[in-house]
């Protein structure tokens, strides 16, 4: 059973409502996690962890956050190597291709992406909850 550390930037809080749904999804399954906002997480900690998950909301053109994720990113590039990881984000007014331009670099990194990201245009409806509910259940098998 994987341990599953969760790592989110949420401006206006739909990030989070999806993390919230993921969560669900490991607690049913009686899996393991811990989430941080990307400004407070100890990157020690968090690459303990079997599996990373990052969600970002878009900023900018077609990037993660700014402020903080990409930082996080740059700075632990190397830590991502061989790392199992799983993303997923939220977009506004953009084409949501920031999650491709992510999963990108962390392939660059040597990351293993698990699964596909999950996009969501704006607020989580029904059935993109449900998708995260499933892929915590399937991350914590992966
Ligand atoms: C400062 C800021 C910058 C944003 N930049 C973009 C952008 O470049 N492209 C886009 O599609 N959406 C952009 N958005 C919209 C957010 O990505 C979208 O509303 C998302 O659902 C927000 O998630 P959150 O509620 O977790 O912050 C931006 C929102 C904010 C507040």
């Amino acid at each position: 059973m994987n341990t599953i550390g969760i790592v989110y930037y949420s401006f206006t809080g739909n990030v989070l409502r999806m993390v919230k749904e993921l969560e669900k999804g490991i607690e049913e399954v009686g899996g393991k996690f811990k989430s941080y906002r990307v400004a407070e997480v100890k990157a020690d900690e968090i690459f303990q962890q079997d599996i990373i998950v990052m969600a970002s909301p878009a900023n900018g053109s077609e990037e993660i956050e700014k402020e903080f994720f990409q930082p996080f990113m740059e700075n632990n590039q190397k830590q991502f190597q061989g790392k199992k990881v799983y993303i997923f984000g939220s977009w506004g007014w953009g084409e949501g291709y920031f999650l491709e331009k992510w999963k990108k670099q962390l392939e660059e990194f040597g990351a293993i992406l698990v699964a596909e990201p999950i996009l969501c245009n704006g607020y989580p409806n029904g059935e993109t909850r449900k998708a995260l509910q499933e892929m915590g259940k399937i991350l914590v098998e992966k």
